[in-house]
């Protein structure tokens, strides 16, 4: 078998066209811009990425962008004082704060400082129990764009075997939430799961997202499944020439395509996605501060 190639850069794409419709709307009805504000404290190379990246497609679907770069020895009363004045200011509807963030700052006391219904990260405790829960939430970018594309070649998910290997706050836990909650019964592997390769053996969706290039060899692979590879690991490239590099995902695309049904490339799977799901939250957080209808099929 040779799988379907899930084109995110494409659906991406078509994900950001239709907000921009709903940017449009928002200012010609209602006289109002949506706003994102990225906040980045010191310089992480993964981070750079994609801030140009975010800021560039920011403006693109018409948002308005705001870029906060503080120095790496932010002060932790500083930082807080920065994400205070975005919560504050009308004209923000979403907030981001790059993570990972310096260590002397308190990752999850500066998440938890971002106003609930701006934290378009969906990475806030109360985000985190309303999707746990079921109910309405932000929900995070990288786990709802992979629940787009895996909608939209399955249509329904329900009574599918998933298992998403890894288990962070920020992919794999929020993956398993939403997969469960369309129906789809899931399994959570990660670095201490006994026998994983028969584990992910018995998936119809596999979603990878641990972090480590190319961990996930084809014949883990059950022949037809869906597999969405979150990795973003950047190698050296020695083949390319000095100093260059490539990246890969946290499966083997080669061997993985082989057996499966259906695949993500890296790049142009998910990571686009995550940026689309990004400017999504935004208009949706921006309608919902303005007691205004959100748009159908941009959020979970
Ligand atoms: N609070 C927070 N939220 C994030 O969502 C967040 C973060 N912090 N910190 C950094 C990581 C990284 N991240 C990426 C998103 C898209 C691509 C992306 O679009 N990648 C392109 C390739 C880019 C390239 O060529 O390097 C692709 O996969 O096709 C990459 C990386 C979001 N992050």
């Amino acid at each position: 078998m040779t799988a379907a190639i899930i084109d995110g850069k494409e659906f991406a794409a078509r994900v950001r066209a239709q907000v921009g419709v709903h940017v449009a709307r928002l200012k010609a009805d209602h006289g109002i811009t949506p706003g994102l504000a990225v906040v980045l404290v010191g310089e992480d190379p993964a981070s750079e990425v994609y801030v140009r990246s975010k800021g560039k497609m920011t403006l693109e679907v018409g948002m308005k962008s705001v870029e906060h770069r503080l120095d790496a020895n932010t002060s932790q009363a500083d930082l807080l004082a920065v994400i205070e004045q975005l919560n504050n200011d009308p004209e923000i509807h979403g907030i981001l704060c790059q993570l990972p963030l310096p260590k002397h700052l308190d990752e999850d006391l500066i998440i938890n400082a971002i106003s609930p219904a701006k934290d378009v990260d969906g990475f806030h405790i109360s985000n985190v129990g309303l999707l746990g829960t079921g109910q309405k939430s932000m929900v995070p970018c990288t786990p709802l764009g992979c629940l787009m594309m895996l909608r939209d070649y399955h249509g329904s998910l329900s009574g599918m075997n998933a298992v998403v290997i890894g288990r962070s706050n920020i992919v794999g836990k929020p993956m398993a939430q939403l997969l469960l909650n369309d129906s789809a019964t899931v399994t959570i592997a990660h670095s201490r799961t006994k026998d994983l390769a028969d584990v992910v053996l018995r998936a119809d969706i596999v979603v990878a997202a641990v972090g480590r290039p190319e961990m996930v060899p084809g014949d883990w692979i059950k022949p037809g499944a869906t597999v969405i590879d979150v990795g973003i690991n950047r190698l050296d490239a020695p083949e390319k020439g000095e100093g260059k590099t490539r990246l890969v995902g946290d499966v083997d695309y080669e061997s993985c395509a082989d057996v499966a049904g259906a695949i993500t490339p890296v790049p142009g799977g998910v990571g686009p996605m995550t940026i689309a799901c990004l400017l999504a939250n935004t208009v949706t957080a921006c309608c919902r501060a303005n007691g205004l209808d959100e748009p159908e099929g941009l959020t979970a």
